[in-house]
């Protein structure tokens, strides 16, 4: 078997995902780029491996129904070859089930043979038995029940239980376990949302305006980033409607100074320069020098000037620069709004993590807050759905510090009803609107 292989090319990357925490996403792009797969093979690539990632509870749920080990006790690339061939069974329509065994058969004889038989075995019972499977009891375990048939940890959906209730957990649940959708911003700087599209229409591809973000595209063609008209001429950016709104909520003016405290890759950044219409200044920081450097090739694709970057820990108190008008704080997080897009993220992290993010979220906040003028703005964003990350701390920081207040965006930004909390903040959510797990609150100087 060669490398050409796209299912043996799926295991190796998801053997590489559990062994190193590799992201998916970036050993998929480096595989693509060698060139090594073509046509359909490489969409089946990246089927198979985001599909065993965003479903592996699930899956792991049946090999444990089906195998006489539990998932737990299996070695490794056993393991995901039976996630591989359950996948394929269960969620992909146009594999026949003969090709879904044979080739998982196939995948164990080159890298387990003696456990080609068991994988056969597994796999035939698995599908046979495939109209009686064993769900949790929806009734007397709820959350069992969601996180097994949506493919979720229990923690996480117990969380989600807590705040939303069973039904509405559930719905975001289902959401959760889809693909996200492909949307660009267009960067007015160069074009305008109505010329590019246009342009989308010309080029054969379809999109539609995002319903509230006043500058993005959803594109609905099935299509690679760098093949839409316009990337190497800067005129959009990809960035999904939630984290557009979230910089928009900000207001940045035309010549303010911005600091955005945690900017790479510049999502944000680049946006908010946008809105000031390149005029003004956007400091941009963050504590990796390295991913700065994209943030300063984002600026420069995208035709902005105004973007000045430097590296350095937002824990430690800034130095040498006079108050800024307004702050982005997008602090680290745990991404629990973004699992539809880095699926493997779910299963590595722990309600620990959870803690120890807080308490970094928390340290940042409170050394950024002093470097804003008095009156001056601050927005505090994740792309987390868990209120420890998001309304504790800010209510932690209010507590804590009676010159600022938090502004209620219902007021601010009547146009945009269902998207904030009765108290004011921004969150979004895939299940209500398409968008992204976010968060954001404004918080104002006195
Ligand atoms: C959510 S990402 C920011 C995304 C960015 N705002 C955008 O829209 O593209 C969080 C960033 O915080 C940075 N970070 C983590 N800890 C930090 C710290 N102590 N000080 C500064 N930046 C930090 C990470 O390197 C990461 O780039």
């Amino acid at each position: 078997m060669t490398r050409s292989n796209p299912r043996r090319t799926a295991l190796d990357i998801l053997l590489r995902v559990e062994r190193d925490r590799a992201f998916a996403e970036q050993l998929l792009d480096r595989e693509l780029s060698l060139g090594t797969l073509t046509g359909p093979d490489r969409g089946l690539l990246t089927e198979l491996v985001y599909g065993v990632l965003r479903r592996q509870g699930t899956l792991d749920f049946l090999v444990d129904a089906f195998a006489a080990s539990r998932s737990g006790k299996l070695e490794r690339a056993i393991l995901v070859i039976l996630r591989l061939g359950l996948y394929q069974l269960f969620f992909l329509d146009r594999i026949p089930t003969s090709a879904a065994v044979n080739e998982s058969v196939n995948l164990a004889k080159a890298v387990a043979p003696r456990a080609a038989g068991f994988v056969n075995a597994v796999l035939r019972r698995a599908d046979r038995e495939r109209d009686s499977l064993p769900w949790p009891d929806r009734g007397a375990d709820p959350a069992a029940y969601i996180a097994v048939r949506h493919s979720h940890p229990r923690w996480l959906v117990e969380q989600w239980i807590e705040q939303l209730g069973i039904p509405e957990a559930e719905e975001l649940a289902v959401a959760m376990a889809e693909q996200a959708p492909l949307t660009i911003r267009v960067n007015t700087l160069k074009t305008t949302r109505e010329a590019f599209m246009e342009e989308l229409a010309a080029a054969g591809i379809t999109a539609e305006p995002t319903v509230w973000a006043p500058h993005g595209v959803r594109i609905l063609s099935r299509t690679a980033v760098t093949t839409l008209p316009g990337f190497a001429e800067g005129l959009f950016t990809v960035q999904d409607e939630s984290s557009q709104l979230a910089a928009f909520f900000l207001d940045p003016q035309p010549g303010e100074r911005i600091l955005d405290v945690c900017a790479a890759p510049g999502g944000k950044a680049t946006y908010l320069a946008q809105l000031m219409e390149n005029r003004g200044e956007v400091l941009a920081c963050d504590i990796s020098a390295k991913k700065l450097r994209l943030v300063a090739e984002a600026a420069a694709r995208l035709g902005i000037g105004i973007i000045r970057t430097m590296a350095g820990d937002a824990t430690k108190p800034g130095a040498g620069e006079p108050p800024f008008d307004r702050i982005l704080l997008d602090a680290p997080c745990s991404g629990f709004g973004v699992i539809r897009r880095n699926p493997e993220g779910k299963w590595w992290k722990t309600p620990d993590d959870l803690a120890r993010l807080a308490a970094t979220q928390r340290n940042i906040l409170a050394a950024v807050a002093p470097r804003l003028r008095p009156g001056g703005v601050l927005l505090y964003s994740t792309c987390s759905t868990m209120v420890a990350e998001d309304e504790d701390v800010v209510d932690d920081f209010l507590s804590r510090h009676e010159d600022f207040v938090l502004e209620d965006l219902n007021a601010i930004s009547p146009d945009f009803p269902g998207q904030f909390t009765g108290r004011g903040h921004f969150r979004s959510w895939p299940h209500r609107h398409g968008m992204d797990g976010f968060f954001a609150a404004r918080i104002r100087k006195l």
